[in-house]
Order: C-alpha cells, then structure tokens, then sequence
C-alpha cells in the first residue's frame, strides 16, 4: 500500500496557502509535517482527510486491501476538536463511530471498552464525554482510531496539551498501526516518539523534499 500525493496546492479564502506539495508514503510509515505556525499544516490534513478541497494536485491510496475513490474512505482524521457529544456516555460515542466507520479490508476494529483501555481510561466508559477532563477527552478521542480499522490515520497536533506518559501511551497506539502496515500523518510541534520517521516541512508557498530523521 502506498499513498501518492502529487503536486497539492490549497487555497483558504483569496489566499494560496501552499503549493506544489508532493510525497509518498508506504505501507509501514509515518509521516511528520513540520512547519511554523500558519504554514499550512492544518490545512494540508484537511484537504488528504477531505474536508477540503485541493485547489491543485490529488492524493491517492494505492494498492489498499480494498478499492478506493477517495483517500478519505480509508483514513481517520483526528483533528483539533475531538469530535465527541458531551452529553452522550463515552461508551455511546465510541459505539457510534465504530457503527458510523466500518472497517475498511485487512483490520479490525476493537470494542468500546477494549479502545477505552488501550488509552488507559478503562473503567469509564459510563461516564458522560462532558464529564471527563480535557486530557481524558484527548485521550478518548484517540480511542475512535482504534474501534474502526483504516489504514490511514492523519492527526492534527494530536498531542497537544497531553501529559508525557499520554505522549508515550499515544506513541505505543501508531507504532502498533505502522506495525499492523497502516500509515500515520501528523501534523505536529512536538516530538512523536517514533523512530525513523520521514519529514515534510511546510514553508507556506514552498515545501522542502522529504529527510529522515536519524
Ligand atoms: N477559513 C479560512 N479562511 C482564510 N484563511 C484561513 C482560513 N483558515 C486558515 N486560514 C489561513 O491559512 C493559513 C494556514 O493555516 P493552517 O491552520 O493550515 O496553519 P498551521 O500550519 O496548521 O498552523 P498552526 O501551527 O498554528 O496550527 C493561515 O495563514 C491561516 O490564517
């Protein structure tokens, strides 16, 4: 499995944000997108999860367990919001979204309850989202990569604001996807935790090719 993604430029509003962005990434590997603040990182996830148009250029899975139109089908995007109901228990929303996914070929989604555990907040899927503190919330949104297998998984700043041993718990869930053959894309100010990543740094109107961390 590869993802191709070939000449990408975006547009917010009148304004050009970046243009010409090209990578690949295979089955197996993350990849981080470095970049200041406003260089179009954000922006960029939006357009491979979807939620925006590309103005330019197409990225696309290629030789995925099952036939794809759109990257989107394949791919989770965790974005700045955790995209949960307060109102609902954690069990109801984690159920939800392993209804609303699906698996996509070649994984498995894991229970409510499983996914609640793998972050370390197991005994609380009772409890309403609202309740739960902002961290927990972080943590719990992490949990919805892990009920519907996709191979895909893009992440905007998914660390943000999250003690160190959520960093590591978090490192442990995309080292276990890369191992699984999926394909992580975070966009983020802070270390990752992974090995061996490669690197795409936005510049906003240019981009750098791809390096590899040591
Ligand atoms: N809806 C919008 N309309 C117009 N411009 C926008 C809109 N949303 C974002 N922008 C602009 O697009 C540019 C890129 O924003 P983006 O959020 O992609 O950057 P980023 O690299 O993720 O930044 P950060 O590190 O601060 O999260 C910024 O200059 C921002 O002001």
């Amino acid at each position: 499995m590869r993802l191709v993604a070939e000449g990408l430029s975006a547009r917010r509003g009148e304004d050009l944000i970046f243009q010409d962005v090209s990578f690949e990434i295979a089955g197996g590997e993350a990849l981080v997108v470095k970049g200041a603040n406003g260089s179009g990182k954000s922006t960029l996830l939006r357009v491979l999860a979807g939620l925006l148009p590309a103005e330019k250029g197409t990225a696309k899975l290629l030789a995925a367990a099952q036939p794809v139109e759109r990257l989107s089908e394949a791919a989770h995007y965790l974005g700045h919001r955790n995209a949960m109901k307060r109102e609902l228990t954690v069990d109801e929303n984690l159920s939800f979204w392993k209804a609303f996914f699906g698996d996509f070929a070649g994984g498995t989604g894991v229970s409510a309850d499983e996914a609640a555990e793998s972050v370390g907040l197991g005994g609380i899927v009772h409890l309403p989202f609202g309740y739960l503190s902002a961290g927990q919330q972080r943590r719990m949104a992490m949990a919805k990569l892990l009920v519907a297998w996709r191979p895909v998984w893009i992440l905007d700043e998914p660390t943000a604001a999250l003690d160190a041993a959520a960093e590591a718990m978090f490192a442990g869930l995309v080292t276990a996807h890369l191992a699984h053959g999926g394909i992580a894309i975070a966009a983020t100010h802070q270390p990752l935790g992974l090995e061996g990543v490669k690197e795409l740094r936005m510049k906003g109107f240019e981009y750098s090719s791809l390096e590899t961390w040591a």
